[in-house]
């Protein structure tokens, strides 16, 4: 029998190793149950009473005074804490095996592991490692079970981290960088599920104040699921906002140029205008545009073509100097808005105004982006000829569609799979502004609702905001685009790729 005693130890110095993790995991839990227990062993129940009172009075006084700090150190945690132990935890190796994402290998389950629950008053963010032999599309595949089974309508899966490391500032900055980069360091079998427990979009965005200075990296243009504000990098891309009619495409124009103001009346940034649906949507706000045309089409094209003027120009000078633009005074950043575009490159019945038109944006689309003319063009309707030039806009908006195939076509392949659902966007006159992008660091389309700018404010932005007036640049000789021949394709536009010249040598008929 004496072998019996090493045994038992052995076997209890193995279940304590194991419950090492899980009480570390749990050890906001454990310390305050532990806390509650010495209290009432040692001083009975009315003690651990008052203390407990004692508490929800401080909190509540600190809720009063300081809200957001409250909230940030004492109410989400402490809903995340309730939200971990008693819906993830409790149900998370049965959820995972129903969803069929616990894998079995040598005879043992391996079920994803559970590493974090954190929450806002809208949603449940819960990060998790996959066991071995798992990609993160396979938790895009199981989402809507997942969903269900944690008792939410939406869960969205993400690949990486959602928040950016914070700028670091001050004597520890070095150190705080250096942790940093432990904490944001690239984490491939990691996946963020983020649960939807109410839609936080649900009231309209009121449009935000006008910034003191235009931040072209950073404009703020609506609100994100996680209530973090959506902010656009305009800088070196061209944007398309696609949406169905009434879904809201001006919200997302009015915004940007909100955003745009301060850098408009100072003349950092000239902002051109073209309303094919005869100035309904953009004359409101005319006198923050430097050029603006919206009642017939020779002058909008006539402007298109104006501007790859401006842009030669700048290229001309910029050859052997630099090679990227940065906005000045003297070489402004031009943002061409232009509010229906398919009536330029498809609905045009006058086949020599149409191929010029799509010329002109053709050049500036591949051309401007560097050398600071930039195009935002919205559209209704995803159709061919907005398809074969939406791959040069880097930056893609996509409103309520109204199909599910169209949801790739505007945002790209998969991303109606990876969660951007823009055909089940609600038509509801409420629910309008509602869309989902792509950010720049991960694959994974963001819901956003637009901050909705009334006329009023548009109209007062107007007179507060007015661009300056500039004097008109020469109209630089620009050659007629007609059909192209093969020998003039290659002699007529430099700045034009054979890609797109096969666009324009199309038959127009
Ligand atoms: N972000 C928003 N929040 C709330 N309501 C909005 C928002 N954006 C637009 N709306 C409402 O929807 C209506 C239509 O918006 P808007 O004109 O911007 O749509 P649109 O997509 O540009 O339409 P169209 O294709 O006909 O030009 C607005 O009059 C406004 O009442």
């Amino acid at each position: 029998m004496w072998f019996v005693v090493p045994y038992l130890l052995w076997q209890v110095a193995k279940a304590t190793v194991r419950l090492m993790p899980v009480l570390w995991r749990n050890r906001t839990s454990v310390t305050l149950a532990a806390l509650a227990v010495w209290l009432w062993h040692r001083h009975g129940w009315e003690v651990l009473a008052l203390v407990a009172g004692v508490a929800g009075a401080t909190v509540g006084v600190w809720w009063w005074q300081w809200r957001p700090w409250c909230e940030r150190f004492v109410v989400l945690p402490a809903l995340s804490w309730w939200q971990r132990l008693f819906v993830y935890q409790l149900h998370w190796r049965e959820a995972m095996t129903v969803c069929r994402l616990a894998e079995r290998f040598d005879g043992k389950l391996n079920v994803p592991r559970l590493l974090r629950v954190r929450c806002t008053y809208a949603t449940d963010e819960v990060v998790l490692r996959m066991p071995r032999g798992q990609n993160p599309d396979d938790y895009h595949a199981a989402a809507a079970n997942l969903a269900y089974s944690f008792g939410a309508r939406i869960c969205r899966v993400y690949s990486g981290r959602r928040d950016m490391p914070p700028t670091r500032r001050g004597r520890w900055a070095w150190l705080l960088r250096l942790v940093d980069r432990v904490r944001y360091r690239d984490r491939p079998r990691v996946v963020w599920l983020v649960f939807v427990r109410r839609d936080p979009l649900r009231r309209t965005v009121p449009a935000f104040d006008v910034p003191e200075t235009t931040d072209l990296e950073a404009l703020p243009l609506g609100l994100r699921e996680d209530l973090v504000r959506y902010v656009l990098r305009l800088l070196a891309t061209h944007v398309l906002i696609v949406g169905a009619t009434r879904a809201g495409k001006g919200s997302v124009q009015w915004s940007l140029i909100r955003a745009l103001a301060p850098a408009i009346r100072s003349g950092l940034v000239r902002l051109w205008g073209i309303d094919p649906k005869g100035g309904v949507e953009l004359s409101l706000g005319r006198q923050l545009f430097s050029r603006y045309e919206y009642a017939t089409v020779p002058p909008m094209v006539a402007m298109l073509e104006e501007l790859v003027a401006v842009m030669r120009e700048r290229q001309a000078r910029m050859q052997g100097k630099t090679r990227a633009h940065t906005p000045t005074l003297d070489e402004p950043l031009y943002v061409l808005m232009v509010d229906e575009i398919l009536a330029l490159v498809a609905l045009l019945q006058d086949v020599d105004l149409r191929t010029r038109a799509k010329a002109a944006l053709a050049m500036l689309l591949t051309q401007g982006a560097g050398l600071g003319v930039l195009v935002v063009g919205a559209t209704q309707d995803p159709r061919k000829e907005v398809v074969e030039l939406r791959d040069f806009f880097p930056t893609r908006i996509a409103l309520r569609l109204n199909e599910p195939n169209h949801v790739d076509l505007v945002l790209g392949q998969g991303s109606r799979a990876r969660g951007a659902l823009c055909d089940q966007l609600s038509a509801r006159p409420s629910m309008r502004g509602i869309g989902y992008v792509v950010l720049d660091d991960r694959p994974e389309p963001e819901r956003v609702r637009f901050a909705y700018v009334t006329d009023d404010e548009i109209r007062d932005m107007a007179v507060a905001y007015a661009a300056p007036e500039v004097v008109k640049p020469k109209p630089a000789p620009i050659p007629r685009q007609g059909r192209h021949t093969n020998k003039q394709k290659h002699t007529a536009g430099p700045l034009l790729p054979d890609s797109l010249a096969g666009l324009l040598d199309e038959d127009p008929a």
